[in-house]
């Protein structure tokens, strides 16, 4: 099996990538379309689009060239990844993609499987959970993007496409691959579309990844990729060892914060404890086109210390309600997301080649700005953060969800750089 994996956005490639590298899969995430011949040996291609919050179509055309790109680079078996917290919305877009991958490949049926038991997120009764709270009555109902304000995954999908939905419920999987695999086939048969299960720890991935061993197609978070190299690894008699492609190394650095997630405000609260921080002005950012280049001289004039100086748009629900009344009928996400394209395009001017950035649209200006094609996969720093470093070994990156990683996270991934 050669793995294709097309994912939704630059954190999420990250993340499953790690997961598959540490799972012992030789793992390459590409940004765009590489000459397949320039590709290195792999088990597994990790595509990283920008399509979670775009307009549907346009998602749908991205996905599928992706898909063409995979198949040419000799990819075998399918998997598309969108969020563990199902980010999207009544438009789109995880809906409309499923479909069209499925119909792409003939297929009738894929699997939905977003859960992420490691960072909390579980289905039970197709109902998602972050820890113990429903999706919606979780700090992702204030999301900037894409408000969750439902937790039944079958309502969700409902309102994105007409494709039908089924379940395989807990007290199926606890009874195993072949119990799975049974219903699987018995919701097939009766023309469901997406068929989506319940997973609640480690091993029911495990149990889900052998029961739909035969899918060409499956989707979900990254969860599932854990379970998908445990079932490679064991097919092959390996011991599924992870192998860091790259170890970091000390260059001019950044911390871009540009996620407004739960996480990440404690992680920016901690950092700024600890290194030099700075955090964004939402009127310049609106009003001042030298304002890119003014976050960027304060970042270059930061440098030398041990841990990264810090640039932060991190606000809290209250402070983001602020700004939608104070910015009203202005893109303030969409701006911000430039100012930070913008200073990135500086900084690598100047010399900047570390980036570890919070945020996952965040994280695609980012990395698009920088223009790498493809990138080898390094040590994981939390369950779904790894190091990523550009194929000509220039840039490493760290494109951190924003709910992701421990409180310390910020200060953790550079603990490789500084010994
Ligand atoms: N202070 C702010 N006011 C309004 N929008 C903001 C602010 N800070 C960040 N944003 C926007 O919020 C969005 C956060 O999304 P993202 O980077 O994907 O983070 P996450 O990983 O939490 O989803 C981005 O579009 C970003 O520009
Ligand atoms: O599946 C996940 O939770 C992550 O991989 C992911 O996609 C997070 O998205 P952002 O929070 O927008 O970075």
């Amino acid at each position: 099996m050669k793995l294709g994996v097309i994912a939704d956005d630059f954190t999420g490639a990250v993340d499953i990538a790690g997961f598959l590298a540490s799972g012992g899969m030789r793992t390459l995430m590409c940004a765009k379309p590489v000459a397949t011949e320039q590709l290195p040996e792999t088990d597994a291609i990790v595509m990283s689009l920008k399509i979670r919050s775009i307009p549907s179509s346009d998602a749908v055309t991205e996905s599928l060239s992706a898909l063409a790109f995979l198949q040419e680079a000799g990819c075998d078996r399918f998997y598309y990844k969108y969020c563990s917290t199902f980010d999207s919305t009544e438009k789109g877009n995880i809906g409309p993609i499923s479909d069209a991958l499925r119909n792409a490949l003939g297929l009738s049926s894929t699997l939905i499987c977003p859960s992420l038991p490691v960072n909390g997120r579980t289905v039970y009764h197709g109902y998602l959970f972050v820890g113990d709270q429903l999706l919606s009555d979780s700090p992702m109902r204030h999301h900037p993007l894409n408000p969750m304000k439902q937790s039944k995954l079958a309502d969700l999908l409902a309102m994105q496409s007409p494709a039908t939905n089924g379940h395989v419920y807990y007290e199926e999987v606890r009874q195993g691959a072949i119990a799975v695999k049974n219903r699987i086939e018995a919701l097939e048969k009766n023309g469901v579309n997406n068929i989506i299960v319940d997973v609640i720890n480690d091993e029911d991935l495990v149990t889900i990844a052998k029961a739909s061993q035969d899918m060409l197609l499956v989707t979900g978070g990254s969860g599932l990729a854990q379970g998908i190299a445990a079932v490679w690894a064991e097919s092959l008699g390996k011991k599924g060892t992870a192998m860091p492609a790259f170890l970091p190394r000390k260059t001019k650095a950044v911390v871009i914060a540009g996620s407004c997630s739960a996480m990440m405000q404690k992680q920016v609260a901690y950092y700024q404890e600890k290194a030099e921080s700075l955090s964004i002005d939402e009127q310049a950012c609106v009003d001042d086109p030298s304002y890119p280049e003014t976050l960027a001289r304060w970042v270059l004039a930061h440098q030398g210390s041990t841990l990264a100086p810090m640039v932060f748009a991190t606000r809290s629900p209250e402070d983001l309600q602020h700004n939608r009344e104070r910015f009203k009928g202005v893109d303030l996400a969409g701006i911000i997301e430039q100012v930070f394209g913008k200073m990135t395009a500086i900084l690598a001017r100047e010399g900047v080649e570390t980036f570890i950035v919070g945020g996952g649209e965040t994280s695609g200006v980012v990395a698009s700005t920088l223009g790498v094609d493809a990138y080898l996969i390094g040590e994981q720093i939390d369950p779904g953060v790894s190091w990523v470093q550009s194929l000509d070994r220039r840039y490493q990156l760290v494109l951190k969800s924003g709910n992701f990683g421990s409180v310390s996270f910020l200060e953790k991934a550079q603990e490789s750089i500084n010994g």
